[in-house]
């Protein structure tokens, strides 16, 4: 019997085009809700897209305003500190957060500094309880299927939780660090249940790169071994891709 699929909102966009869809899907949430929690992402692609760009230029403009908002990570990297260059906090800092003028409350990303990696999960999950999880959650594709830090795996943790990075990662990281040995090996990531809590979902995945992937995570068998996978559940996930990326879905 031919097994039938959920299909998911999947979207192809012009790359040039990709940051004002983003933008104008987060300006109709904070209508919607002033006091947002929204989920952010680090990667290549907010920069390479200049997503976080077009939202600083909107609310220069006086188009969108944070002042309600509030902003947080699903993820860091383990055993560097805060404020180191390669930190997720740092990226978020130079990027974003740094540049906004109506941001009211204090962003909220891991600590992977922290000597307690248990009690910091403990405690990120408080936070996101006390937030009411997250409104809006803009997302990435890793190459191996990952998404915040949730990494391929037999099983996937329901809560905060120190995953391993992949090997295939570390290349990515590598060129930032002194030497190999330095690259962190394990991050802080939210888990399933953050994941799928969160009542909005914006998946960006461009380059020829990811097609393989994004195949296999929106029409492919939902699987531990493809977290992106588990987006297929979700009842508000919207996918945005260039035509290089959905090159390989039939859509
Ligand atoms: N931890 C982040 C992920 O949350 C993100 O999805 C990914 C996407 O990266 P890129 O946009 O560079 O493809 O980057 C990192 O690995």
């Amino acid at each position: 019997m031919q097994e039938r699929r959920i299909r998911l909102k999947i979207e192809v966009l012009p790359p040039e085009e990709i940051k004002n869809r983003v933008a104008d899907l987060l300006s109709e949430q904070i209508k919607r809700k002033p006091t947002s929690v929204l989920g952010m992402t680090t990667g290549s692609s907010p920069i390479k897209y200049g997503i976080y760009q077009e939202w600083i230029r909107r609310e220069q403009a006086g188009e969108i305003s944070f002042h309600e908002a509030k902003f947080i990570n699903p993820d860091e990297l383990v055993g560097i500190p805060v404020d180191h260059p390669e930190s997720y906090r740092t990226y978020m800092q130079e990027h974003l957060f740094g540049q906004l003028q109506t941001l009211r409350y204090e962003p909220q990303i891991p600590d992977g500094s922290s000597r307690d990696l248990m009690a910091e999960c403990l405690r990120f999950d408080q936070v996101l309880a006390d937030l009411g999880y997250v409104d809006w959650q803009l997302m990435g594709l890793g190459l191996n299927g990952h998404i915040a830090f949730i990494e391929p795996s037999n099983h996937i943790p329901a809560k905060t939780y120190v995953s391993q990075l992949f090997v295939e990662n570390r290349p990515v990281h590598s060129p930032h660090f002194r030497s190999e040995d330095e690259v962190p090996k394990q991050s802080i990531t939210i888990g399933l249940e953050a994941v799928m809590k969160a009542r909005n979902i914006v998946l960006v995945a461009t380059g020829d790169n990811k097609a393989d992937m994004v195949a296999k995570a929106f029409a492919g068998p939902i699987t531990t071994n493809v977290p992106a996978s588990f987006l297929q559940l979700h009842a508000n996930a919207t996918i945005i891709l260039d035509a290089a990326a959905a090159s390989k879905i039939s859509l």
